[in-house]
Parts: C-alpha cells; sequence; structure tokens
C-alpha cells in the first residue's frame, strides 16, 4: 500500500477498461485499487493483469463496486449509461471522485449525474483527450465569428462496435457551435437525415455518423459557405489519449468540491 491515489477501474475487460488498467499501472501517478465487472463476468475473482494475459498486478476482479469503491479515492468510468448512474450514486456514497466518460446518456440519466454531484466530485465529458477538448474551444471560436450562412455539420467516424450515435465527442462539437452562436443546440440539431428530407435549415447544425473497422474516433466540424469551406478535425489514433485525460481528471478531483465538472475544467482551456 502507498501513499498515492486509489483508483478502481469499471468495465474492466471492455476496451477503454484495459487501457486504463494498462495507463493506471503505468502511471506513478496512482495504484490500482480495484476493478469492476459485472456478477457472473469470467474475470470475477480473477488477478485482472493475468485475465489480461500479462503479470499478476496483485487486484481481483470484483462484481462488489461499493466495497471497491469505499477503498479507492477515484473511480474511473467507461461503461454504458445504466451502469454509470449506478456507479454514480455508489461513488458519491464512498465519497470518491467519479470520472465518467461513458456516452450515450439520456436526460434522465443526466438528471441522475447531477443529483449525485451534490455529495461528490464527477468529471464527466464525452472526449477525455487534450486534442478534442481545444478542437471544442476553437469551434465555440469559430463559431461565435460567422453568421448563420456559414452552414455547419459535425461527421464522425467510428469502430463498427460502438453502440451510440451521434458521439459524445459529436454532440460536444455541436454544443460548442451551438453556444458560440448563442443557440440552444435542441431546436436547431438535425440527427440522421434519409429520405426526402427537403432543402437544410438555415442555421440548423448536422450530424452524421460512420460506422466501420477499427476506427479509434475520428470527427470532423465543417463550416460550409458559399464557395469556401473551414474544416476543424480531431484524428484519434491510440484509446490512450482517453485513458491518460481521464487519469488526469481523477488527480484533479482530488482537490475540487463536490459537483459537476468536465474536461476544459480539469485541462484549464
Ligand atoms: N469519454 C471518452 O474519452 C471516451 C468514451 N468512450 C465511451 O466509453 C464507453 C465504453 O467504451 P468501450 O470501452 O469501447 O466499450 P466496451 O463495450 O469495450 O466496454 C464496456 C465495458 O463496460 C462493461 N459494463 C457494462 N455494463 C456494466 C455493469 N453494469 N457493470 C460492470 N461493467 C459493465 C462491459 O461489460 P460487458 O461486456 O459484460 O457488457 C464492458 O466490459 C462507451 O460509452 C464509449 O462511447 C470511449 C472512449 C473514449
Ligand atoms: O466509443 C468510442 O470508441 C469512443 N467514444 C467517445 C465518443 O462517443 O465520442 C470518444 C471517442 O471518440 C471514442
Amino acid at each position: 500500500m502507498t501513499d498515492l491515489p486509489g483508483i478502481v477501474i469499471t468495465g474492466a475487460s471492455g476496451r477503454m477498461g484495459r487501457m486504463l488498467i494498462q495507463t493506471v499501472l503505468a502511471s506513478g501517478k496512482a495504484r490500482l485499487a480495484g476493478c469492476v465487472e459485472r456478477p457472473g463476468h469470467a474475470w470475477i475473482g480473477r488477478d485482472v493483469g493475468e485475465a489480461m494475459g500479462g503479470a499478476p498486478a496483485g487486484v481481483s476482479v470484483t462484481d462488489d463496486p461499493l466495497a471497491a469503491f469505499a477503498r479507492a479515492q477515484a473511480v474511473i468510468d467507461f461503461t454504458a449509461p445504466a451502469a454509470t448512474v449506478e456507479f454514480a450514486a455508489l461513488a458519491a456514497q464512498a465519497r470518491a471522485v467519479h470520472v465518467i466518460g461513458t456516452t450515450g446518456m439520456e436526460p434522465e440519466h443526466l438528471a441522475k449525474i447531477k443529483a449525485a454531484a451534490r455529495h461528490a466530485v464527477i468529471v464527466r465529458a464525452g472526449n477525455m483527450s487534450l486534442g478534442v477538448n481545444l478542437l471544442v474551444q476553437l469551434t465555440k471560436k469559430v463559431a461565435a465569428a460567422l453568421d448563420a450562412d456559414w452552414d455547419v455539420e459535425v461527421v464522425e467516424a467510428h469502430h463498427r462496435m460502438k453502440v451510440d450515435a451521434p458521439s459524445g465527442t459529436a454532440l460536444m462539437l455541436g454544443q460548442a457551435a451551438a453556444e458560440g452562436r448563442g443557440v440552444a443546440l435542441d431546436a436547431v440539431a438535425d440527427r440522421g437525415r434519409d429520405g426526402i428530407t427537403g432543402a437544410r435549415s438555415r442555421g440548423h447544425i448536422g450530424f452524421s455518423a460512420i460506422r466501420g473497422g477499427d476506427i479509434v474516433g475520428e470527427h470532423d466540424v465543417i463550416f460550409a459557405a458559399d464557395g469556401e469551406r473551414v474544416i476543424l478535425r480531431h484524428i484519434a489514433t491510440d484509446r490512450a489519449i482517453f485513458a491518460r485525460g481521464a487519469l488526469r481528471a481523477a488527480l484533479w478531483g482530488q482537490r475540487q468540491k463536490p459537483g459537476e465538472y468536465d474536461m476544459i475544467d480539469v485541462l484549464g482551456l
């Protein structure tokens, strides 16, 4: 046992779960305090390092999140909306910082997370990378500088296993464009065009999603006017960027008061 903050990883066997475990183990800034999977999962009771096919990590995978959270200072959670809502209540009970990367949240999930943030620090972002959060700020600035003669389209591409669309990042970028323009995203979002859609509505923000292969995550914000286009782009080639951001958020959260924060707060952008 060291004085380093203890971190629990939920969804340990997932694409991000594995990346987060490797990132925490290699960081020298935190210790792996627990790994959670759902009851009945093949990894329950196994050493997580061995379950991942490597050396023992000295941490067994558990299906008891509250017991794991109670022994830790932070929980990093990239799972699914229903699970994340449950983890938010348990992390608040354990007074652990909850870093949420899960996307695909509906308003009822967000309301429960907001309630949990009355008692604990929650850092939530649809994308934890430095590059995307910089792109969010750039998008807001460009949208504020250009009027509605410039049509805004957000195009995203992800791997074939992704279950939600538009991506959390695309929604962050759309929200930034809407804020730059001083409009509510819900009032202007065009999600999923198909068939005889009619001409594009002036001032609307469109979303398109590509799914295929092993694409880690690619996002374009297109500002299209008559005769010219401005395109802001981020390409992720390695999930380590999300894991590094999440660990940074978990450490930053140790010094904050209860409330809901995002990566713009963590990075000071
Ligand atoms: N904010 C960011 O920077 C990023 C966010 N993401 C988001 O993170 C989430 C996960 O992505 P990814 O790792 O690719 O997905 P995976 O499907 O690979 O992993 C999800 C993991 O969560 C587990 N899980 C789901 N429900 C529960 C539960 N009730 N209890 C315990 N574990 C549970 C799954 O287990 P099981 O297989 O048994 O269902 C699985 O191990 C997605 O919402 C994705 O969009 C991804 C990358 C970056
Ligand atoms: O599911 C993914 O993989 C990713 N999800 C996040 C999103 O929905 O934007 C972040 C990243 O693009 C990868």
